[in-house]
């Protein structure tokens, strides 16, 4: 089942740096939302703070109806429930820029430790789940490869087939290409292309490639400076944005 995220007032600082600013924003179950803006805009910090690397200074981050945190509001304790959180920890699936694959183990093992050891799963159902996602990915001769042995591009492709292998309810991908040769960016992008037609996991995506973002997203939300200045369908965005950031970001970026 597809889970929806809202962020309510969501404060996040780094030191005196407020990175986000009483950030309010929804993505509905199923949506695939995409962020873009300026680099240090705060786009990775919202993610980190869905996969609960981060901790909020303020605000309440949900993910389906309950908070992802113990959070104080208006002098009063919200408490997260731990069992929605211990869930929502198994099933929010991030793939990273770096791949970040369990560089010791073979590429059969990378997709099914998570399924075994966090879902328990058999061993057999997990690998049978991780042969079928292979496939999918195009990399089913690959099953005892290390990812030292593997091109950029198959390393990202294994690392989305290890977030897939978690059958997560929301899934965020990070500048999934920026770490990739430019040859090796078009086979990541399709595959991630077939997944958002194909499945209804609820995507949250940053990236800076504009057509891949167009192509992926049912909406798009303009960041700069911790806020979101400006949303609406990629059309919209890419082809009529209202405001003069908006504007000047994407001429700098196409130009690039
Ligand atoms: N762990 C950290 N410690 C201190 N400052 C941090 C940390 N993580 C992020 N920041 C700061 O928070 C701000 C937002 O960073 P973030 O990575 O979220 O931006 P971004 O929009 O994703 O940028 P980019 O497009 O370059 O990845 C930046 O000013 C960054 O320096």
């Amino acid at each position: 089942m597809p889970c929806g995220i809202r962020f309510e007032k969501v404060v996040k600082r780094f030191g005196d740096n407020v990175v986000l600013d009483h950030l309010d924003f929804q993505v509905a179950a199923g949506e695939r939302v995409t962020l873009i803006g300026p680099s240090g805009s705060g786009k990775t910090t919202i993610l980190r703070l869905l996969m609960t690397l981060e901790r909020p200074d303020g605000g309440v981050i949900r993910v389906g109806d309950d908070p992802l945190w113990h959070m104080e509001r208006g002098g009063k304790l919200v408490k997260a429930n731990e069992r929605h959180l211990h869930e929502m920890r198994k099933r929010i699936g991030m793939v990273f820029q770096q791949f970040n694959l369990f560089p010791n183990m073979n590429v059969l093992r990378n997709l099914t430790e998570g399924p075994v050891h966090v879902l328990g799963l058999s061993k057999d159902e997990a690998v049978e789940r991780a042969r079928g996602l292979l496939e999918m990915v195009g990399l089913a001769d690959k099953e005892d490869a290390h990812p030292t042995q593997l091109s950029g591009g198959q390393q990202q492709r294994v690392a989305i087939a290890r977030a897939l292998a978690m059958e997560p309810t929301v899934l965020l991908l990070d500048e999934v290409t920026s770490a990739l040769d430019p040859e090796l960016v078009v086979g990541v992008q399709d595959l991630l292309r077939d997944i958002a037609r194909s499945t209804d996991v609820t995507m949250l995506c940053v990236t800076h490639e504009m057509g891949f973002a167009r192509d992926i997203s049912n909406r798009v939300l303009m960041f700069d400076q911790g806020r979101i200045i400006e949303e609406g369908t990629p059309d919209a965005i890419f082809e009529a944005p209202t405001q003069e950031r908006t504007r000047e970001f994407l001429s700098a970026v196409l130009a690039s």
